[in-house]
């Protein structure tokens, strides 16, 4: 077998300042698959080549070759009526002769559910490390939570051939597991409606991930508990005005306050959707306007409740020298996630605001199902 580059987080640091970092070389994939290419990964059964099946061309899945599986969540194999999963992902057989239609339709609960007689096989392989990072890989590209593994005699002169990303499958997990650190880029003055005296912070992720933004009220006073709001971004709440959740009313309340009391920060988080993306939620509402509540939607989709990641959340408070919060939130998890990060969570201030006909329901579903506290 041909060498193939080396990817160990050592890479740039031995001497070449132009040799790719691991973290480098994940982002590349990520940007690959939603491109529609596919990436290499090296395991302990060898290589195998992963498809993204949202974004694969039918030209592309043509040249797959014959040994090759679907990889969902295991919430997705529940979903296609696959016994209950341990582990986070499963594995399911895809016939020689299969149609690109059909697994995109096995990945993809909008195309309604394949007959019974349709459904696939689980495979007799249990997956392993490389399949848990292909799936993380497509969910770090806010793609739907399916790829396609393909293994072969020439997976690595092909991909050698075609330039390709190729890494060790644990390197490219261990990294996709790794808190990314945002650092500050630009700063400057933004008058608000809410909150005159405001200044915006952006961040950006060292990989080239989302940027986050912090935006501060006043000149808050660090040797305090700072009155802090970490806000998920919502496109449709925050931008739009959409009913169907809380996020714009909280946001401009908690800005508000941030206001009266003369100081105050609040974490924009780029993490649509609770952290699947803006596509997957609008997927997600899909099926909720067939019936389902917030959470079955995301379990349906395949991802689960909440995939959001807190810990760029107390990156930023460290990045901007605050250790002890007042947090605005009815989100016991975001507590529970600040603390384990070292934050301390001195006091939570309630945000009740923006409850109407149009999201009762998804606002009853975080109480009864995520937790969310009602006073
Ligand atoms: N997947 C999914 N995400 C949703 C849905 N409705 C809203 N969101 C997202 O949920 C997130 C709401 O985030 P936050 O405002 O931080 O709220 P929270 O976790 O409920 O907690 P607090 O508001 O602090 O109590 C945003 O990223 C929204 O885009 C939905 O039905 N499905
Ligand atoms: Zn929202």
């Amino acid at each position: 077998m041909k060498a193939f580059p080396p990817a160990s987080p050592m890479t740039a640091l031995g001497g070449d300042p132009l040799a790719l970092r691991l973290s480098e070389r994940v982002a590349r994939m990520v940007s690959d698959l939603r491109l529609g290419l596919p990436v290499v990964l090296t395991g302990a059964d060898g290589p195998a080549m992963v498809y993204p099946v949202e974004t694969l061309s039918s030209e592309r899945f043509a040249e797959r070759g014959d040994d090759c599986q679907l990889v969902v969540t295991a919430r997705r194999a529940e979903a296609l009526r696959h016994r209950p999963h341990e582990g986070e992902v499963a594995l399911l057989a895809v016939p020689s002769g299969a149609r690109l239609d059909w697994i995109q339709a096995l990945a993809d609960p909008s195309r309604g559910m394949p007959p019974s007689g349709a459904l696939p096989q689980a495979t007799q392989r249990a997956p392993g490390v490389l399949h848990r990072a292909a799936i993380r890989l497509v969910k770090a590209a806010e793609l739907l939570p399916a790829a396609l593994v393909a293994t072969g005699a020439d997976v690595i002169a092909t991909a050698l051939r075609h330039d390709l990303c190729i890494l060790p499958a644990a390197d490219a997990l261990t990294q996709l597991q790794l808190p990314r650190d945002p650092r500050p880029v630009s700063n400057a003055r933004v008058p608000m409606l809410a909150a005159r005296n405001g200044r915006l912070h952006v961040f950006r992720a060292p990989d080239g991930g989302a940027e986050h933004y912090v935006v501060e009220v006043g000149q808050p006073d660090r040797t305090r508990p700072v009155l802090v709001r970490l806000h998920s971004a919502c496109f449709t709440g925050d931008v739009l005005g959409s009913l169907k959740c809380d996020c714009g009313p909280q946001l401009q309340a908690a800005l508000a306050a941030m206001e009266a009391e003369g100081a105050g920060v609040l974490l924009y988080l780029n993490q649509e959707g609770r952290g699947i993306g803006l596509a997957n939620k609008m997927r997600a509402y899909s099926l909720q306007d067939q019936g389902l509540d917030t959470v079955e939607a995301n379990h349906r989709l395949g991802f689960e409740d909440d995939e959001r990641d807190f810990r760029t959340g107390a990156a930023l408070l460290r990045q901007m020298g605050i250790g002890q919060v007042r947090l605005m939130t009815n989100n016991p998890a975001k507590i529970a996630r600040l603390a384990d990060e070292g934050i301390d969570v001195a006091e939570r201030v309630p945000l009740k605001i923006g409850r109407g006909p149009d999201n009762t329901r998804y606002l009853d579903t975080k109480a009864r199902k995520s937790g969310h506290l009602l006073a």
